[in-house]
């Protein structure tokens, strides 16, 4: 299967609405929240998660892998492809982008709690989803904003998004987007960072 077919066949499966493969969708809830919609094409997704394999960081039973620093070449070559969608120039600038890469693996219907990212890390967080649909959920006070994420989809939180608002998936089998239930598969994400400097040196 070519990519364009291949790419057809995830819109049939997932629904995307979306006709560009590279449309930055912003939301109206949180400022800095940002999601560059079928940013790795299947092909790309396909080759990150056999990279991810390669580095069996899900051996046994184990769902979430960090590495800080010394990234292996495929997460090079992600984290620089990330830099071009961050708005702000300092991020655009930042050498490296990023130092710390946590990959999480769920299974169908696992979620993950509310939370604010830990203060250690800096501005510009990076959010690439692989294998199956997930809502993330964002949330400050009563206000909520629902973000659907599919495979390929590459998220991005810089600013309030990332210090003002939690994020979180629900914990269940499916669900509600717009007017159709998505069914959660098996997810893995690859979450990027970089430490606060100063952070970093109490560390070496
Ligand atoms: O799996 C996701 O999409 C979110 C991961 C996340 O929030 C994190 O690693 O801090
Ligand atoms: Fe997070």
């Amino acid at each position: 299967m070519d990519h364009a077919a291949a790419k057809d066949v995830l819109r049939q499966v997932f629904g995307s609405d979306s006709d560009d493969d590279d449309t930055k969708v912003a939301y109206p809830g949180p400022s800095g929240l940002k999601v560059v919609k079928g940013w790795l094409c299947p092909y790309r997704q396909e080759n990150l998660l056999a990279a991810i394999a390669v580095e069996e960081w899900f051996a046994g039973s184990a769902n979430q892998a960090m590495r800080f620093g010394g990234f292996p070449a495929w997460a090079e070559d992600l984290a620089e492809g990330i830099r071009s969608h961050f708005d702000s120039e300092q991020l655009a600038e930042r050498q490296p982008l990023f130092d710390q890469l946590i990959a999480n693996k769920y299974r169908p219907g696992e979620g993950l709690k509310p939370h604010v990212d830990l203060m250690r890390f800096q501005d510009g967080v990076a959010i690439v989803s692989l294998q199956a649909a997930a809502t993330l959920s964002f949330t400050k006070g009563d206000r909520r904003v629902n973000v659907l994420l599919l495979p390929g989809d590459l998220l991005l939180l810089e600013g309030e998004a990332r210090y003002e608002w939690m994020h979180g998936i629900t914990a269940e089998a499916s669900q509600q987007w717009q007017d159709r239930r998505v069914a959660r598969g098996h997810r893995i994400s690859v979450t990027l960072r970089k430490l606060r400097e100063d952070v970093f040196n109490q560390t070496t």
